[in-house]
């Protein structure tokens, strides 16, 4: 998508480079884009809004997670949607679905789901951190759409990620620790033997497995994210191979 220094269009539709090809999106998807990135964005201000001023009023983190959960499962889970827009926006799927749903991972089946750990200091690291993130980067979507992306914006999107990102899995990674030893003793969404699936599923073994997926998985990410920056900031042309 060209940002608007580039593209410089009025008429609301937006153009997307794909391999050197200018592809137009839909006055439709674009109309329906702004509306989601407007929305996302707003749920997004609403929920940093609502944690400062529990912060505020309380004077501590304890209990913060309770206040803000509904906005923040509500507007995290309607992401999912953004594995659908890779088919209008042109981006990678399979980068995408592992981000979406590691953010739904974190959101239900962890901090939802393990209420002893709702209030480690850790969920409010990857709260804030997701919070700041996500309205960069649908701001940054909107004013792109709208053809007037303001510099700093765009500096945001593709500069706070550096830091933020190996922040937010600290904080997602020490959030999975700390609730390990509650799966243990509750066992928690397992299945012992014997049963009538004759299945067995440790669900303490799973997260562990899923800490150690981050391994691989998350450069995946970040290297994907540094290629973006390259592309919009610096002009590089790269060809994404279709994943
Ligand atoms: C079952 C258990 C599962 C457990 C999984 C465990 C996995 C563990 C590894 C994963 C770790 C993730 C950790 C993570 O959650 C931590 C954090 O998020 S911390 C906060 C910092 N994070 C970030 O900065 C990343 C935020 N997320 C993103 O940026 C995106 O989700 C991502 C998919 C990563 C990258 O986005 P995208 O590929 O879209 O890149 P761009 O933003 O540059 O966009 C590419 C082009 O598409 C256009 N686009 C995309 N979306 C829209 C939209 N909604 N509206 C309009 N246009 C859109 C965009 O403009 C670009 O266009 P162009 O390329 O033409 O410029």
């Amino acid at each position: 998508m060209a940002s608007s220094e580039e593209d410089g269009g009025g008429n609301g539709s937006v153009e997307e480079k794909e391999n050197g090809k200018k592809r137009r999106l839909g006055a439709v998807a674009t109309a329906w884009l702004i509306c989601y990135n407007v929305a996302m964005t707003a749920g997004w201000l609403v929920l940093g809004i609502a944690m400062v001023r529990f912060y505020m009023q309380k004077g501590t983190h304890k209990g913060l997670f309770r206040s803000v959960q509904k906005t923040l499962k509500f507007f995290q889970t309607f992401a999912m949607l953004e594995v659908v827009h890779c088919a209008v926006v042109h981006t990678s799927v399979l980068v995408t679905g592992v981000q979406v749903s590691s953010r739904i991972f974190m959101v239900w089946f962890i901090t939802h789901s393990i209420k002893q750990i709702q209030n480690e200091e850790s969920v409010i690291l990857f709260l804030v951190v997701w919070t700041v993130t996500e309205i960069t980067r649908y701001s940054f979507y909107t004013f792109n759409l709208l053809n007037h992306l303001p510099y700093f914006i765009k500096w945001a999107r593709y500069n706070f990620f550096i830091i933020l990102y190996p922040v937010g899995v600290a904080g997602e990674l020490l959030t999975i620790y700390a609730a390990l030893p509650y799966v243990k003793k509750t066992g928690i969404f397992s299945l012992r033997l014997p049963n009538k699936y004759n299945v067995s599923f440790d669900y303490y073994y799973f997260l562990i497995v899923i800490m150690f997926s981050y391994i691989p998985l998350f450069p995946q990410l970040y290297f994907h994210m540094l290629r973006q920056r390259r592309k919009v900031l610096h002009g590089e042309v790269i060809v994404e191979k279709d994943d």
